[in-house]
């Protein structure tokens, strides 16, 4: 049995669906994600799974208990809130054996509980200071060692990592990763940040006004978008659109794009206007010598930027459509510049495409052979 269950969930705000038909099962241990963008409704589905919104259609299970009017402070959740929102007037312990106190829980057992809390996020040598005199990584790390310490059955994280820099945010997506793991807490994480959705998550659900769009493990996800919207908001991609036809029996049909005609396979009979979404790290260059170009067509370099770890180019297409390739693990005699002449292979089997709306997958792609857990429950 799932450890939350999430059924058919809308909140409303007046006309406006901050939620809308939220469907979502939760392995008990899962590091589970909201991703999409401002306003999309990440927070009000959170704040609803705490407590602090009643829904007005579905219903929320912990377990077999359905806890749609089960008041906040009963639901035995942890929560970690962009602002730290941990108490200035009082010591980094007092912050963190604030909700043991407010549990009645004896004051042996909170100095026992609150000094491994402490440990868990590496403070216990600052537990006498007032949080004015932390840095901003160190008033997160109380407000996480302040929300596991009541030992949570859920643990609820609202872009906990958005007020801190760069650096700090890669070091403390790592130790909330590492924590979470080894305390095996069920944990619902909302954040806007793409990477950091992939980089710690189990699984994730892609939300746009509302709407689940998508839930998957990261790299289906990113491999598999089940819409151009997922497909565009994760990571990068180029889409470009073109027209398809001829479906024939096999499941064949052809594609026309950029100037050039090749056949791809599809989930179901289609024909009319497409887009096609292949990302730069999957175009690549050919010449002669490359071993099966499927789909080749001519374009000019027209901005390159070199990175390090990888090139980025911008390539004029013959059809005046401008892509990215993005090429790594480059050697000098690999390097291309402005106004080189360059052929790029379109490469179907890794491309995803959808139908005119960008609202389904019509190709049976390489990728759609991942197997994918994109139903909601
Ligand atoms: N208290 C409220 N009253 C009215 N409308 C609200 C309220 N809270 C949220 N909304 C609306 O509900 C929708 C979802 O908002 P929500 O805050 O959940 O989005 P979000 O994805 O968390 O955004 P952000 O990343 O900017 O925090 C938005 O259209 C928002 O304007």
């Amino acid at each position: 049995m799932a450890h939350i269950k999430i059924e058919k969930v809308s909140k409303y705000f007046d006309d406006i669906k901050g939620v809308d038909g939220a469907d979502i099962a939760i392995e008990q241990g899962e590091f589970f994600t909201l991703l999409g963008p401002s306003g999309c409704g990440k927070t009000t589905l959170l704040r609803t799974l705490a407590g602090f919104y009643r829904q007005e259609e579905g219903h929320i299970f912990f377990g077999d208990q359905k806890i749609d009017d089960v008041p906040a402070y009963k639901r035995n959740i942890g929560m970690v809130f962009q602002s730290y929102a941990i108490f200035p007037h009082m010591t980094v312990f007092d912050n963190v054996a604030y909700g043991l106190k407010a549990r009645k829980v004896s004051k042996k057992d909170i100095e026992k509980r609150v000094l491994e809390a402490l440990e868990m996020v590496e403070l216990t040598h600052l537990k006498d200071r007032q949080p004015a005199q932390l840095s901003g990584g160190q008033q997160q790390r109380i407000a996480l060692a302040r929300a596991v310490v009541i030992h949570p059955g859920l643990l609820l994280m609202d872009e906990p990592l958005s007020n801190l820099d760069a650096k700090l945010r890669l070091k403390m997506r790592s130790d909330i990763r590492q924590l979470q793991k080894s305390l095996n807490i069920t944990t619902i994480y909302v954040t806007h940040d793409q990477e950091e959705a992939l980089a710690v998550s189990d699984r994730i659900a892609v939300l746009n006004k509302g709407k689940i769009q998508q839930i998957g493990k990261p790299h289906e996800i990113y491999l598999a978008p089940k819409n151009k919207f997922v497909a565009n908001f994760i990571g990068t991609t180029n889409f470009i659109e073109g027209d398809c036809s001829n479906y024939k029996e096999d499941g064949t049909a052809t594609v026309q794009i950029a100037g050039i005609s090749f056949e791809v396979s599809l989930n179901s009979s289609y024909s009319g206007k497409a887009i096609y979404s292949v990302r730069p790290e999957q175009l690549r260059f050919v010449d002669e010598t490359s071993s099966e170009p499927k789909a080749v067509v001519a374009g000019k370099i027209i901005e390159s930027t070199f990175l390090g770890e990888k090139v980025e180019y911008q390539v004029k297409l013959s059809n005046g459509q401008v892509v990215q390739v993005h090429e790594h693990n480059i050697q000098f005699k690999d390097l291309r510049t402005d106004g080189d002449q360059v052929k790029i292979d379109l490469n179907p089997e890794y491309a995803v495409m959808f139908d005119q709306q960008g609202e389904e997958v019509i190709n049976s792609h390489a990728n759609s052979k991942a197997k994918t857990s994109t139903k909601a429950v």
